[in-house]
């Protein structure tokens, strides 16, 4: 079986990026992020439960982020309603992806891995990290959060800090080239403890 690592973080540290770095080095990628866009897309999955909550969500057969940030924003209720329905169908995406991985190590993108108890199923886990104020930049100048939407989001996540206790690896997000030499430096020791197995 395929060795699981799962990747986490706090929002805009820099999942999706070093997934990718994962991704140059022969892993085989899962993102949870990803996941919910197909769901949330046209014909997915969370399209009629979240329409018959919220009907405003839905614009073309498909869940509208924007719509739905705005019912986050005003009803402090409203995200963990969307967990309740979201989480088990990314769940079940996830559990059919690991089994058909073939690569020797396949990596899962996960912001909410320790927030929803997902460490169960990793073999290890690897938490992503950079400076708070890198952080909040680099989340706002991506211009698809206000300040308030980021700190709710924020709010809602497991302290950096209990993260990285946590993780069996840190890697820090400062440069791309800092990052993808740690990335490389995880993988020689993985590869040194499957071979040790
Ligand atoms: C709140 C929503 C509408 C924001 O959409 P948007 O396209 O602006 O952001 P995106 O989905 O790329 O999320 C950005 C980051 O926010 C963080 N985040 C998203 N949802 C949550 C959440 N429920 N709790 C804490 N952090 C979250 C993650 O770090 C994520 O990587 C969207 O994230 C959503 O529907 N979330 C609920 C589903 C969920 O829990 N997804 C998390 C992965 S399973
Ligand atoms: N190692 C790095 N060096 C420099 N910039 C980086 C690095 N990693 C990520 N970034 C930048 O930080 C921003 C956020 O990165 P990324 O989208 O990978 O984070 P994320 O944790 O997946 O975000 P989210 O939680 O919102 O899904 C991007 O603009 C990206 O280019």
């Amino acid at each position: 079986m395929s060795f699981r690592l799962g990747l986490t973080g706090s929002i805009g540290m820099g999942k999706s990026t070093t997934a990718a770095l994962f991704a140059e080095q022969g892993c085989a990628v899962w993102d949870a992020d990803a996941a919910v866009h197909k769901l949330y897309g046209p014909g997915g999955a969370a399209v009629a439960p979240i329409g018959a909550l919220w009907p405003e969500a839905i614009s073309g057969g498909a869940v509208a982020r924007p719509a739905l940030k705005e019912i986050i924003a005003q009803d402090a209720g409203a995200l963990p309603r969307i967990e309740a329905i979201v989480h088990p169908l990314v769940a079940q995406d996830r559990a059919d992806f690991g089994r058909q991985s073939v690569a020797e190590i396949t990596v899962f993108d996960i912001p909410l891995l320790y927030e929803t108890g997902g460490t169960a199923q990793m073999d290890a886990v690897v938490c992503v990290f950079v400076a708070p104020e890198v952080q909040r930049a680099r989340v706002l100048a991506r211009g698809t959060m206000t300040e308030a939407q980021f700190a709710q989001i924020l709010a809602n996540q497991m302290p950096i800090a209990e993260k990285r206790r946590r993780a069996d690896y840190e890697i820090e997000t400062d440069t791309l080239s800092h990052a993808r030499a740690q990335v490389q430096e995880v993988l020689r020791d993985i590869k040194v403890r499957l071979a040790d197995a």
